[in-house]
């Protein structure tokens, strides 16, 4: 069964002042198809509609037209049903209560999803453990870290057991370490076979958690894509990494037609970057020609495809 099915989905705004006056569309006939267990990337830049489309799936936002469905029950119709399937990560400060616990907070979410008793405690208890926060259980969230707010956020989204999470932006604000323990645990979500939608600017982060993405732009899909596959709708061939190139190579491989780049570095290691099938061809053989064994092809970065198709607005920059 489909976990997310979105079909024509649009949802307008009133206009902005100085606009031309028409509704701005934060969604513009948007269809989307996640598969159950799937991690599903939605990258875009600032608004581009991924917040409205969380926003909606989650029965929290009206769409104006088309259909959302969460494991086949409708947004608007089953909104129930849905939320008992769905849960939701934010990233940053909001949807924690800064004066309570860890555990008052989780345990308050538990009770809005109906537990009590015995089970509520004992799901409050295993999660707070799970994420790491156990020994934070009873300290007030407004002295925990980000990192440790955001696992409260993930346990949070986890309380009711939904087998759809959405995730908006969930490492925003965590340092290196808290987001590489963050791509273990949606290793684990993925391994418990939960279907989640990870919105976020991080194409590394993407590339490294998420088996298909839909790169998002003025509330329309440019693209839904296998991570693996997205390189080749650049179409323009691998990149090319080779170590030891002597200089009169790297000028003949500047010269070459259908080649973008070429960075050379003072140890004579050289990434070719070409704008065409051909160009990735002709720069091999010019390099093999020269003598240079130590050559690596890879196809393009999700980081080069997003760039290629939106630009570098909203593209979160590693330090
Ligand atoms: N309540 C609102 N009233 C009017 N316009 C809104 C409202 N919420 C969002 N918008 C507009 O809708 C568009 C989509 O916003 P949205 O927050 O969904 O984008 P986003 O892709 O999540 O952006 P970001 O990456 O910045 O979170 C933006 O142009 C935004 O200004």
């Amino acid at each position: 069964m489909t976990a997310v099915r979105v079909r024509g989905l649009t949802r307008a705004y009133p206009a902005r002042k100085g606009s031309d006056g028409r509704p701005h569309l934060a969604l513009d006939a948007f269809d989307l198809t996640v598969e159950r267990g799937e991690i599903h990337g939605l990258l875009g830049p600032n608004g581009a509609g991924k917040t409205t489309l969380c926003r909606i799936l989650c029965t929290v936002l009206l769409p104006t037209s088309g259909t959302a469905e969460v494991l086949g029950h409708d947004v608007l119709a089953e909104a129930d049903a849905v939320r008992r399937s769905i849960g939701i990560v934010f990233g940053g400060e909001r949807g924690l209560y800064g004066r309570l616990t860890a555990t008052q907070n989780l345990c308050f979410w538990a009770a809005l999803y109906g537990l009590s008793g015995r089970d509520l405690h004992s799901r409050v208890d295993m999660l707070l453990a799970r994420m790491g926060l156990g020994d934070r259980a009873h300290d007030r969230v407004d002295t925990m870290s980000r990192g440790m707010k955001q696992r409260l956020h993930i346990a949070r989204g986890l309380v009711h057991d939904p087998s759809v999470l959405i995730l908006d932006e969930p490492t925003i604000g965590m340092d290196p370490v808290a987001a590489h323990a963050f791509r273990e645990l949606i290793e684990q979500l993925r391994a418990e076979e939960r279907t989640v939608l990870l919105t976020t600017h991080d194409m590394q982060e993407a590339e490294a958690l998420c088996d298909r993405v839909t790169l998002v732009d003025h509330g329309q899909v440019i693209v839904t894509e296998s991570v693996t596959e997205v390189g080749s709708l650049l179409a323009r061939g691998d990149r090319i990494e080779a170590a030891g190139v002597p200089d009169t190579t790297v000028l003949a491989l500047r010269k070459l037609p259908g080649i973008t780049s070429v960075d050379a570095s003072d140890n004579g290691t050289v990434r070719v970057v070409p704008n065409a099938e051909s160009g990735t061809e002709q720069a091999l053989r010019l390099l093999v020609d020269a003598g240079v064994t130590r050559i690596s092809t890879a196809p393009p970065t999700l980081e080069e495809v997003y760039l290629g198709l939106i630009g570098s607005r909203g593209m979160a920059v590693r330090s």
